[in-house]
């Protein structure tokens, strides 16, 4: 037995085994051993002392966590590339660092994108319910149609990692043109490549506008009425970054009164989204449950690297992925 002292932490969320194991090493470990979000008094109450933290895109790190915990709370680990979850200013004021997981879940959220976009702009979901319901009648013309890739313009809302590998995974698909907007335009854009414009740009010419941003207070609510108005009336509208950059209502409203053609959403708000939600009624919009990262791989891989921050930090060592607070 080594008589170096063991981190108390607190993990969130039942986690893969190996993950876990390596933790146990040097951690003394309190768990919600389920696969359903922890209640917050339970969180609040569990925190209190502890010197670290692993958690999930679910668990709001506010004043009132960080509170709770104390000073004892060194480091915040999420398994998750987004931390809109976390507000930042009260960690840097206590001192608390933060790790995230970009990089590994980027296949499989590109991935995830491809599989959402052709869903809906082929119809796939709309078509397996006649097929299932038998209102699939006979071979048709112009039923079950949408538009192709081929030959398109694809503006990409969000040009990083994820962005990038989207791009990548579309261009055999016979893409014509790529857009994104932004800042500042970026040196891999060549590659693809991809044409920096401005958003409104972006919105007039693309055929798919794919939304693969993180949330900030700059993009929270950014996809409302009248930025609906600027697409195409054909337009296919994907996000798999966050619900909030949307503004549902305007979203319903677009897609009801055909100013946008299609949409396809992994994530809403709230999540889940209650099964009496618009979007839900609607045959123009394809909804999934926030299953971008969601391959065996990458949420092992995800689970491994928060594990690796969480240590890492802990032992005053530069964490792999350290979020700059
Ligand atoms: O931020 C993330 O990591 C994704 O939304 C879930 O994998």
């Amino acid at each position: 037995m080594s008589d170096q002292p063991r981190w108390k932490i607190y993990v969130t969320r039942r986690l893969l085994p190996e993950a876990l194991d390596l933790l146990k090493e040097k951690c003394d470990i309190e768990i919600w051993d389920h696969d359903n979000v922890v209640p917050r008094d339970e969180l609040l109450k569990r925190i209190a002392g502890k010197e670290g933290m692993l958690c999930q895109l679910t668990e709001k790190i506010n004043k009132e966590l960080l509170d709770a915990a104390g000073p004892s709370l060194r480091v915040v680990s999420s398994m998750s590339v987004g931390y809109d979850h976390v507000e930042l200013q009260q960690l840097k004021e206590r001192n608390v660092l933060l790790g995230n997981t970009p990089g590994v879940l980027t296949d499989a959220t590109a991935e995830l994108t491809v599989a959402l976009l052709l869903t809906t702009s082929r119809r796939l979901v709309e078509g397996t319910h006649h097929v299932k319901n038998g209102t699939w009648g006979s071979w048709k013309a112009t039923w079950m149609c949408g538009p192709g890739l081929s030959g398109s313009t694809v503006g990409l809302v969000g040009f990083g990692r994820i962005g990038q590998a989207i791009g990548q995974r579309l261009k055999p698909f016979g893409v014509k043109r790529f857009l994104y907007c932004g800042h500042t335009p970026k040196p891999e854009a060549p590659m693809l490549p991809a044409e920096f414009v401005s958003q409104d740009e972006l919105l007039q010419q693309s055929d798919f506008v794919v939304v693969c941003c993180a949330l900030t207070p700059e993009t929270r609510g950014m996809f409302n009425s009248a930025v609906f108005k600027k697409m195409k009336k054909s337009a296919v509208f994907i996000n798999t970054s966050r619900g909030a950059v949307v503004n549902q209502e305007d979203l319903v409203e677009a897609l009801e009164s055909g100013t946008i053609a299609l949409a396809g959403l992994d994530v809403t708000t709230p999540e889940p989204l209650p099964v009496d939600h618009p979007l839900l009624k609607l045959t123009n919009c394809v909804v999934l449950p926030h299953i971008g990262s969601a391959t065996l791989e990458t949420r092992t891989a995800m689970a491994m690297l928060s594990a690796e921050n969480l240590l890492t930090a802990l032992e005053g060592k530069p964490m792999p992925a350290q979020v700059k607070l």
